[in-house]
């Protein structure tokens, strides 16, 4: 066990636009953690700080006590922070099996003159690779699919088969960025049990950005609330929804009393008013 994701005061600002102001939270190992916040809020910028993708201007990510800010991504993808896109860019000739392989690459040892050359390194490589693909597939419901072309797929499971080659990096911590987006309810509920499953049967932290308040509530251990950049509230699903700054930040939208509101709600969407934060945009 790698131990915790450690975001420690980080701040983020691009051209006098403060993205993130002085962030702090931290995943524990085997956990669901969900972030959410209203459109601008520095959903999108947290999961870019915690990669690589930006640097921040003051703060920074440690895994397990080791920091990562700094590291270029390829490193940080390597010391165990995988990452499923919200925008699908599978390779839809390929199957789910090859997709799956595809996500493996970053702990690939034995190096493309070997593979080609078929030396026994490579070959065994090849075995406990595909014996690990087959695997996640199983974890995430896709195992009849295994030799599907991706681009046949279902919308669900596609973006299930994102998630399955981020899972294929063998993360510590899995980044989700909107897993649910655009699902219908019943995807949503399967998807839902996949994170479930991917933290109770690997150990693998979840961290997720996630509009859909319902499976937020649903399936997280813990939740961070960001607002222009800030933390506003850290805690159980419980304690954030009661959260007076949480029922500001949302205008009383899917937070409310109805417990987990309803599939697709999107809070931050139709709850508040977003005018001034597209302003910074
Ligand atoms: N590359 C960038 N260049 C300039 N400003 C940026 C950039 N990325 C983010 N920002 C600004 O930083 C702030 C936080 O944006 P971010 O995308 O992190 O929010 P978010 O919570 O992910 O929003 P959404 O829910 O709309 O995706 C916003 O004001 C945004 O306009």
């Amino acid at each position: 066990m790698t131990g915790a994701l450690a975001v420690e005061d980080v701040a983020l600002s691009f051209a006098g636009v403060t993205a993130l102001d002085g962030v702090s939270f931290r995943v524990e190992p085997s956990t669901v953690h969900a972030v959410i916040g209203p459109n601008g809020a520095g959903k999108t910028s947290t999961f870019n700080v915690i990669c690589g993708v930006y640097t921040p201007d003051r703060g920074g990510v440690t895994l397990g006590g080791n920091r990562l800010t700094g590291l270029p991504p390829h490193r940080i993808a390597r010391l165990g922070i995988g990452r499923a896109f919200q925008n699908i860019a599978l390779s839809g000739r390929q199957t789910v099996l090859e997709n799956i392989l595809l996500g493996r690459h970053v702990l690939t040892r034995a190096g493309v003159i070997a593979s080609g050359l078929r030396l026994p390194a490579a070959r065994r490589e090849a075995r406990e690779g595909r014996a690990k693909a087959a695997e996640i597939a199983e974890l995430v419901g896709m195992a009849p699919l295994l030799d599907r072309p991706a681009g046949g797929l279902s919308y669900g499971d596609k973006k299930r088969l994102e998630l399955a080659r981020a899972l294929a990096m063998e993360p510590s911590v899995l980044l989700l960025d909107e897993p649910v987006a655009g699902m219908n309810d019943e995807e949503t509920a399967r998807t839902a049990g996949v994170i479930r499953d991917v933290r109770d049967r690997t150990g693998v932290s979840v961290l997720l950005i996630e509009h859909d308040m319902s499976l937020v509530m649903d399936v997280s251990d813990r939740v961070t609330v960001l607002d222009f950049g800030r933390l506003v509230a850290d805690g159980t699903p419980a304690e954030v929804r009661r959260h007076p700054e949480v029922l500001r930040a949302y205008l009383g939208g899917a937070l409310g009393d109805d417990p987990g509101g309803e599939p697709g709600d999107t809070a931050g969407g139709e709850g508040r008013d977003h005018d001034h934060h597209q302003e910074d945009k």
